[in-house]
């Protein structure tokens, strides 16, 4: 049997979302492990000023190409953009267009979504499940299509303990929802989401599991496999170990403690923390690609990308190895040096919210607005707390995903693509890449220079010093305060230092017999 980049040779692929985190890697491995692949088809929208060809430009010198810049520097000719803008009618292609990408494309990956946990339902609604629809209607039209694969999410049915790799039925018929949606106002239809969402937390899950259902309707007339990743984060061993580039889901987290801002917050330590790195999507992406084009298997295949059942890893433990990692290579201009604990305790929570987020913030305000500076640590942390409110229901409970399918689609390659396409979860060593993970989210989301390390570690023993100085002036401070007030603080105080004194009186006596 053909081998992966075997039977990618001469073949145009469409990609949805490259110009996202998964999407960047999917372009740089189809580009670097199957360099025979005739052409990526990349559907890019303008945004923020940009017009599509600078933002395919700015993309393409992005580092995550660094590798196969080296060993290919006119990989850049095999991506084709094309503008898109998919919330629009028709996913706003030109005629042109789709008649090149009908006439041309072999394989769909589709891995363009919001993200975004408090996305407004329309717009969530009108990205992940009615462009998923429009995708898949054009997917019809191309003539050598063999294949089509939907990006989903782990979670899109964490409304369950258990989740198998098949397609639970929707919460709701997408069509229903859809059509009522359409001429609801904006305003009304955020008061009614909590109960549409339901048991789920977003309305993300909610969207991506309506999406599920939607591409499950075509299954009849295409050849589909759905692929289930969990927490995304940074890459294991390619295009190099540690590479991310956003504060999406943990690297956020991982930051915000690393900077010493983020002390405290609400997880289980025992609950399994599924997180993939992000070339192991990729890899199994593409090996999907490969299996359902080349076996085409009667029914869609869900393919449950995660490490959980195979090599699990708790919060607790990635507590300890980020904080031990960000001690080892701090981060530069830490706010206090990192020490964040996660406990599942609302209480113990929201106190050490106050005693080490809130005050220290107030007090850092006040200093700057003292010195003639804007205040803005308070607005950093309301911030924090939002997002980590956003992620806590994914970090203080546990899933059982089932990953047969991995296993299966694992059994089916070579040797030789083994090695290649590796998505084999077991050899990953974690303390080892949450090292690799904290490494990365310094050099490429923050772009600090390691040669800096000695500095920031200087750093850290300054604000080491600062809270030494601190504690005391605060101690002798609130120990002033009693002396002063009470006469039983005094008699304490006496009693002690009299204590101390015997104490020494006698070892200093017992060491003169001694000798
Ligand atoms: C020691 C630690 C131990 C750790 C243990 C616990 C760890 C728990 C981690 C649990 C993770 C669970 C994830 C679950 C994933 C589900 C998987 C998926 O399918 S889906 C994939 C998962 N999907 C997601 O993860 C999406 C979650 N994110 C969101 O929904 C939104 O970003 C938001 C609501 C949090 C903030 O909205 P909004 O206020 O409108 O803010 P904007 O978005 O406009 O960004 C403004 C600026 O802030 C920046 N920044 C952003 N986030 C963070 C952060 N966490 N922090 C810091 N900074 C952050 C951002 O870069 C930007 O910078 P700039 O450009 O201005 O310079
Ligand atoms: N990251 C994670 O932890 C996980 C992600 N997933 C899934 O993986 C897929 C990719 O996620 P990830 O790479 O992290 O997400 P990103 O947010 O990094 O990328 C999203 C991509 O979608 C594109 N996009 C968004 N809106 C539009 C639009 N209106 N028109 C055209 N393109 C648009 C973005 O383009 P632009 O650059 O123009 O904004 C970007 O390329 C998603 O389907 C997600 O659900 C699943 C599990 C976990």
């Amino acid at each position: 049997m053909a081998s992966i980049s075997d039977y990618y040779a001469g073949k145009s692929v469409l990609i949805t979302g490259a110009t996202g985190f998964m999407g960047k890697v999917l372009v740089e491995k189809l580009l670097r492990s199957c360099p025979e692949v005739h052409a990526l088809y990349i559907l890019v929208r303008p945004k923020a000023g940009q017009s599509m060809q600078e933002r395919v430009k700015d993309m393409m010198k992005c580092k995550v190409f660094d590798r196969v810049r080296e060993e290919n520097p006119d990989f850049h000719k095999k991506i084709v953009p094309i503008s898109s803008e998919l919330t629009q009618p028709g996913l706003a292609i030109s005629p042109e267009d789709v008649e090149k990408l009908t006439a041309c494309v072999n394989i769909v990956f589709h891995c363009a979504a919001t993200i975004r946990f408090d996305e407004p339902l329309k717009h969530a609604l009108q990205l992940n499940v009615i462009a998923t629809q429009q995708l898949l209607s054009l997917a019809q039209q191309m003539h050598h299509l063999e294949a089509f694969i939907h990006v989903s999410t782990a979670y899109a049915n964490c409304n369950r303990r258990h989740i198998d790799e098949v397609i639970y039925p929707p919460p709701v018929e997408p069509k229903k929802l859809i059509d009522s949606l359409e001429w609801l106002d904006e305003g009304i239809v955020r008061d009614i989401t909590p109960r549409l969402i339901g048991d789920r937390p977003n309305t993300y899950t909610y969207t991506k599991a309506l999406a599920e259902c939607v591409v499950q309707q075509e299954s009849t007339k295409l050849n589909i496999g759905i692929i289930r990743p969990s927490i995304v984060g940074a890459s294991w061993q390619e295009p190099f170990p540690g590479w991310i580039d956003n504060f999406n889901g943990p690297s956020g987290v991982f930051i915000a403690a690393g900077k010493g801002i983020l002390r405290t917050m609400r997880a289980n330590n025992d609950a399994v923390a599924d997180l993939i790195p992000v070339d192991v999507v990729i890899n199994l992406t593409i090996a999907a690609g490969w299996y359902t084009a080349v076996h085409r298997p009667k029914s869609v295949l869900v393919y449950n990308c995660t490490t959980g059942g195979i090599n699990p890893f708790h919060w607790g433990e990635i507590e300890h190895h980020v904080m031990s990692s960000f001690k080892r290579n701090p981060l530069e201009q830490a706010f206090r040096r990192p020490n964040a604990n996660i406990t599942s305790n609302y209480l113990i929570n929201q106190y050490w919210i106050l005693v080490s987020h809130k005050f220290p913030a107030l007090i850092y305000d006040l200093f700057l607005r003292l010195s003639g500076q804007k205040p803005q640590m308070m607005r950093i942390f309301n911030r924090l707390h939002k997002a980590i409110g956003l992620l806590e229901y994914f970090s203080s409970q546990d899933w059982e995903w089932n990953s047969e399918n991995m296993s299966m689609l694992m059994s089916q390659l070579t040797p030789e693509d083994k090695k290649t396409f590796n998505f084999d979860v077991r050899q990953l060593n974690w303390p080892e890449y949450i090292e690799n993970y904290c490494i990365g989210t310094k050099k490429y989301v923050l772009n600090e220079d390691m040669s800096d390390i000695p500095a920031a570690r200087q750093h850290l023993r300054k604000l080491r010093n600062i809270r030494y100085t601190f504690n005391t002036i605060l101690l002798v401070f609130i120990w002033r305060v009693f002396i002063a007030r009470s006469q039983m603080a005094r008699n304490i105080w006496y009693f002690v230092v009299s204590l101390c004194f015997k104490f020494l009186s006698y070892f200093k006596a017992s060491s003169t017999l001694t000798n």
